[in-house]
């Protein structure tokens, strides 16, 4: 069995889609369609049996459009008032439409803050596990309407990575508003060559991951994406980059196409998840 191949026998899945995929560029607002397509083929995952959670962004770029404040503001208390609106709003769409398809779902937001204390990750990981022997599927978020620079983790890319190896998860898939990783932003180097496998994450991979976004709500381009490779496939997930532009691609994924960059798991004995978060 290739790596490819191996991908349909993944059994807990965290999928993390950005504010780019859930947003209509021109307007800020949701795109009903692209999400109505998120949540059926989650739930198609669900059905199949296999474990399920979605690490959603776009509370901040949900709330400003809702606000009609024309982008993400500067200012740190009018974000965190954005988050605040758009993570209910986000909630509510989320709900609506697993209800559609007979699914429960839940929200858990975090902080770093989460994960530092014994007492916080210890809760954080029963509950997900509680959640998932009960069929729900959990939607997380950082917790911005409190989250400040010092204790957060600033962006779902890394948070995502951290949430499967929390969990143990098998599977990591970051649908984002590009093909998946090459050997430069395409967007600004052209000749850029698209890269299918990354079998050992190293250096010279490291290097290719610029934080130039495509998009005026992303945060963190590619090189927050390939840190949480990193973290994912240190713990012993296989990892994807994928476009969120038709979520379709989700089962693809899992049916062992070559679709997106696959990062092959590669554990190593002495990852420490709490470790590596103290050191971030
Ligand atoms: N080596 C690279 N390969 C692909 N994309 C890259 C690379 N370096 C930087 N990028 C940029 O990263 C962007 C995706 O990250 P981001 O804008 O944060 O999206 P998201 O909202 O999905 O997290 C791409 O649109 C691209 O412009
Ligand atoms: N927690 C923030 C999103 C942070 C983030 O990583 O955004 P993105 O690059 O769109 O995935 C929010 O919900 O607005």
């Amino acid at each position: 069995m290739n790596f490819r191949e191996a991908l349909r026998e993944k059994q807990r899945v965290v999928v993390k889609v950005g504010t780019s995929s859930l947003t209509h560029a021109e307007t800020g607002k949701l795109n009903l369609t692209r999400l109505e397509i998120l949540v059926r083929e989650l739930s198609d995952l669900r059905n199949q049996g296999k474990d399920v959670v979605l690490v959603s962004s776009g509370a901040i770029g949900v709330g400003s459009a809702a606000l009609g404040l024309g982008g993400k503001p500067a200012e740190l208390g009018k974000s965190q008032a954005c988050a605040a609106v758009g993570q209910a709003r986000l909630m509510m769409i989320y709900q609506k439409l697993f209800m559609e398809y007979n699914q429960m779902s839940g929200q858990i937001l975090m902080t770093k803050n989460t994960l530092l204390n014994d007492l916080n990750r210890y809760n954080a990981r029963n509950t997900f596990q509680a959640l998932l022997q009960m069929g729900v599927i959990p939607i997380v978020n950082e917790n911005d309407t409190v989250s400040t620079y010092e204790i957060q983790f600033g962006d779902n890319d890394t948070l995502s990575a951290i949430v499967a190896a929390l969990i143990g998860a098998d599977l990591l898939i970051l649908l984002s508003d590009i093909d998946g990783l090459f050997s430069d932003d395409p967007r600004t180097t052209p000749g850029a060559k698209f890269i299918d496998l990354v079998e050992n994450l190293d250096e010279h991979f490291l290097r290719m991951g610029k934080a130039t976004t495509g998009s005026k709500v992303g945060t963190g381009g590619m090189a927050t994406k390939l840190s949480a490779a990193k973290i994912a496939t240190s713990a012993g997930a296989d990892m994807v980059i994928a476009n969120g532009e038709d979520p379709h691609v989700l089962h693809k994924i899992l049916e062992g196409r070559d679709y997106g960059t696959l990062f092959a798991a590669n554990p190593r004995e002495e990852f420490y998840l709490l470790d590596y978060i103290k050191n971030m």
